[in-house]
């Protein structure tokens, strides 16, 4: 039987008979404001801000207010399924912690990677990893417990380094190879511009290059000036990959490989003749390109383009409402991003794991109220309506 995440509700009302405060915030503003004051200035405009006068970030979020569910009544929807098969894993739920590169650094301990696994081994909701992290993939994946983690690659240009990053993914027991197509150069961030702030260049989150035999041997001295190996960085980050570099990285791996940053039902189509498993439409937040569509009225031509090849969605995701949207405009999986990180800045694992339970609670309880009581029942026509 699926868990009833709505039992959450349970468990904050008594805690609130007993007089116990809720340790979290349980609104969305709340926990942003909250964590606006938990991290440092930089970080916080870091994780918070976007590209160019941050429309598109905006946008994301507003686009859901566009669409409305259609309450059913009489359904009797007493207890929900929101499980979901992906890559032939049986996922408990189907939301996943999409990858934030500084995560790491936003827990109050320094290794919120770490934390973000064990949020993950907790609640069963996967973990894409991003390359970009505080501590090797190795030591995150050992504390994802029985809950799938996917492995994020930003593609450097050297070739031998992207193969053992991949291969490295693999041994460490991750289930998929999440590609990430945007992000190959930084967009314009006024925010970072004016603050500085651009962790990696202070050498912040290269755990999985510093540890990498590969990667060390391109530097005159590994164990040297860690700006040596920020430099080398900094020349082999962005690949700008083309379609002909799609069979090379499906040699990688057998690994199940989706491509994220797709909102273009042509580049849909051409992904899946090219034998990927898995799109992932997302526009990175609006953190990327702004004055773009807001991720989500792309999601329904990408899911008709995809015909049937597992959809990941993400970008403004900000309730479990927003999720139970994106589900029944036919997201396989939904990915959680900013909500989040501020939750692991206020509590570290405590904290993301409120957000998650909070988000699950939300959709299962959503879906109760108005009739749902299944992803499929969701997706039915007449589900969902513009407004
Ligand atoms: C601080 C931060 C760092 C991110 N780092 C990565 C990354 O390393 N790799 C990646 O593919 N996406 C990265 N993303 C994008 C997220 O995976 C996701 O697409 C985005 O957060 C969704 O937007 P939302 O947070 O507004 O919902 C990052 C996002 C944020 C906020
Ligand atoms: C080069 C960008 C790295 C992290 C990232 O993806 C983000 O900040 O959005």
């Amino acid at each position: 039987m699926s868990p009833q995440f709505g039992d959450y509700q349970n468990e904050v009302y008594f805690e609130a008979l007993f007089g116990v405060a809720p340790k979290f915030p349980m609104t969305y503003e709340g926990l942003a404001e909250r964590a606006r004051h938990a991290l440092a200035p930089e970080l916080w405009s870091y994780v918070a801000g976007g590209a160019g006068d941050e429309h598109t970030q905006r946008a994301n979020v507003a686009a859901f207010g566009r669409w409305g569910l259609v309450p059913r009544m009489l359904v009797g929807a007493k207890e929900r399924d929101l499980r979901v098969e992906l890559f032939g894993l049986e996922l408990a739920s189907p939301l996943f912690l999409a990858p934030v590169g500084v995560v790491g650094l936003c827990a109050p301990d320094g290794h919120g990677d770490l934390a973000t696994a064990r949020a993950a081994a907790r609640t069963g909701v996967p973990m894409v990893a991003s390359t970009l992290s505080v501590d090797p993939m190795e030591a995150v994946a050992a504390e994802l417990g029985g809950t799938p983690g996917f492995f994020q690659l930003y593609t450097p240009t050297d070739r031998a380094l992207a193969e053992s990053l991949v291969h490295r993914a693999e041994a460490a027991g991750f289930r998929a190879i999440v590609v990430t197509l945007d992000t190959w150069v930084t967009g314009w961030r006024p925010r970072d511009l004016g603050s500085g702030s651009f962790p990696q260049l202070r050498g912040h989150c290269l755990a999985n290059y510093t540890s990498d035999p590969v990667f060390r041997a391109r530097l005159q001295d590994p164990d040297g000036d860690p700006r040596g190996a920020v430099m080398d960085w900094v020349q082999i980050f962005g690949n700008p990959l083309t379609w002909d570099d799609l069979p090379w990285l499906r040699s990688l791996t057998s690994l199940p490989i989706v491509l994220k940053g797709l909102c273009h039902p042509e580049d849909v189509r051409r992904a899946k003749d090219a034998g990927v498993d898995g799109v992932y439409c997302s526009n990175h937040g609006g953190r990327q390109a702004n004055g773009g569509l807001p991720a989500l009225e792309s999601l329904a031509e990408v899911v008709e383009a995809a015909d049937g090849l597992p959809v990941l969605f993400d970008s403004g995701v900000r309730s479990g409402a927003d999720a139970v949207k994106a589900l029944a405009l036919g997201a396989t999986a939904v990915g959680v991003g900013r909500p989040y990180v501020y939750g692991l800045a206020l509590g570290g694992e405590a904290g993301a794991v409120h957000v998650l339970r909070s988000l699950l609670a939300e959709a299962d309880l959503l879906m109760a109220v108005d009739g749902y009581p299944s992803l499929a029942s969701l997706r039915a026509p007449g589900a969902l309506r513009r407004c």
